[in-house]
């Protein structure tokens, strides 16, 4: 059998897949579930667990972004391979008919939910908040992981490409988190930690000229160089009871097909190697990429004025090995699937200044990731 072959089989049977442009991580077969009634209790257990674990056991998977409700992490062995996952993976299907699509809430709800997080922000209870929307697509026929796997990794090749199973033992249908994302929240390789926060973005457009100029706008958009300070800020801070070094430098442009951002590259040096890459995901997650700032006021205005159950989206996802080695991506650009139903969520960060309707567009273009996945073979 030829390892795309595999690699889909496994898939079809729940597997766990990471696909990034240096490596590929896929965990398969029975492998159990970490129990915990929180996604904080999850990585915590995961971690002991861990430490009495044979060396080829990960635990991989999703914490949601809210770390008070459970994820979804198992442990098990996995296999790395370096470059992207390998492609095509055979028993594509083709396309699915969407029958129906349908954003909630509706673009002016949204704008609406916008207005309200800026009236907040001149309140003074928070200086920035990262309010989310979702766009419904119901197929005719249910959705296939391996296609959407395989498009988002064709599409995306410098994202993390991801399909996680997300246990919910109310409900027997499979429920899936997939996307592309291009925000690492952390990779920890012995002492070393690399961290890659982005906030700030432009939507890309196809005529080059007006590309370029968009770019260029966004480098130098005050709004912007400040949504993306408050995240680089509480990183530093959160990193530094853990680290010696952190070197923080100016933000840089990174393009997705989608979307320009602001991202900047956080190196740091661990004093004391106990730290795992999960206590750090414990102390990062969410960042005010995904949430706000201050964080606790960002999540109160968030749970006021979003009314959406985000799951797993924008929360943290990925794995960790036996050595406390391991790579977590932030879950944007991702949607949530269940039988024939396709959630794609995508959310903006608010700060003074902030347009509705620019917010609007902003969002609309981030879902192009999963949405052009999703529907254009
Ligand atoms: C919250 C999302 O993106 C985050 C990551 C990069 C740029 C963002 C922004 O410019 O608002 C967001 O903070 C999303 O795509 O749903």
């Amino acid at each position: 059998m030829s390892e795309p072959e595999a690699v889909a089989l496994a898939v079809q049977a729940g597997a766990t897949v990471f696909s990034g442009e240096k490596s590929t991580l896929v965990q398969t077969g029975p492998r159990p579930p970490v129990p915990g009634g929180s996604g904080l209790e999850q990585l915590r257990r995961a971690a002991a667990a861990l430490e009495r674990a044979d060396p080829d056991v990960v635990v991989a998977g999703a914490v949601p972004f809210d770390l008070t409700r459970p994820g979804s992490l198992r442990l098990g062995p996995a296999r790395t391979a370096p470059g992207p996952l390998p492609l095509p993976l055979p028993g594509a299907r083709g396309q699915v008919t969407v029958a129906r699509s349908r954003p909630v809430p509706p673009p002016s709800g949204y704008a609406d939910a916008v207005r309200a997080g800026l009236a907040q922000i001149r309140a003074g209870r928070v200086d920035k908040v990262v309010l989310a929307r979702t766009l419904q697509l119901e197929a005719l026929d249910d959705w296939s992981i391996p296609d959407l796997l395989s498009e988002l990794v064709s599409r995306n090749p410098s994202a993390t490409a991801l399909a996680v199973p997300l246990d919910d033992p109310a409900d027997r249908q499979a429920r899936w988190l997939v996307g592309a994302t291009p925000e690492l929240l952390l990779r920890r390789r012995g002492p070393s930690v690399l961290l890659r926060p982005m906030a700030g973005s432009i939507p890309r457009s196809p005529e080059p000229d007006e590309d370029i100029r968009r770019s260029d706008a966004l480098l130098t958009s005050d709004k912007d160089r400040r949504e993306h300070r408050f995240v680089v800020d509480a990183v530093v801070e959160a990193l530094s009871p853990f680290c010696r070094t952190i070197t923080a430098p100016e933000p840089e442009l990174v393009a997705t097909p989608a979307v320009w951002h602001l991202a900047t590259r956080i190196t740091a040096l661990l004093n004391d190697t106990a730290t795992t890459s999960v206590d750090l995901v414990a102390a990062l997650h969410p960042t005010p990429a995904v949430g706000g700032s201050p964080r606790k006021a960002a999540l109160e205005v968030i749970g006021e004025v979003e009314g959406l159950d985000r799951g797993c989206y924008a929360g943290a996802v990925g794995w960790q090995d036996v050595h406390g080695d391991g790579e977590w991506v932030v879950a944007v650009r991702c949607a949530e699937v269940k039988g024939r139903t396709l959630r794609i969520f995508a959310g903006a960060g608010i700060v003074e200044g902030s347009d509705p309707d620019a917010e609007v567009v902003e969002t609309a273009a981030k879902m192009r990731t999963v949405l052009d996945a999703a529907t254009s073979r």
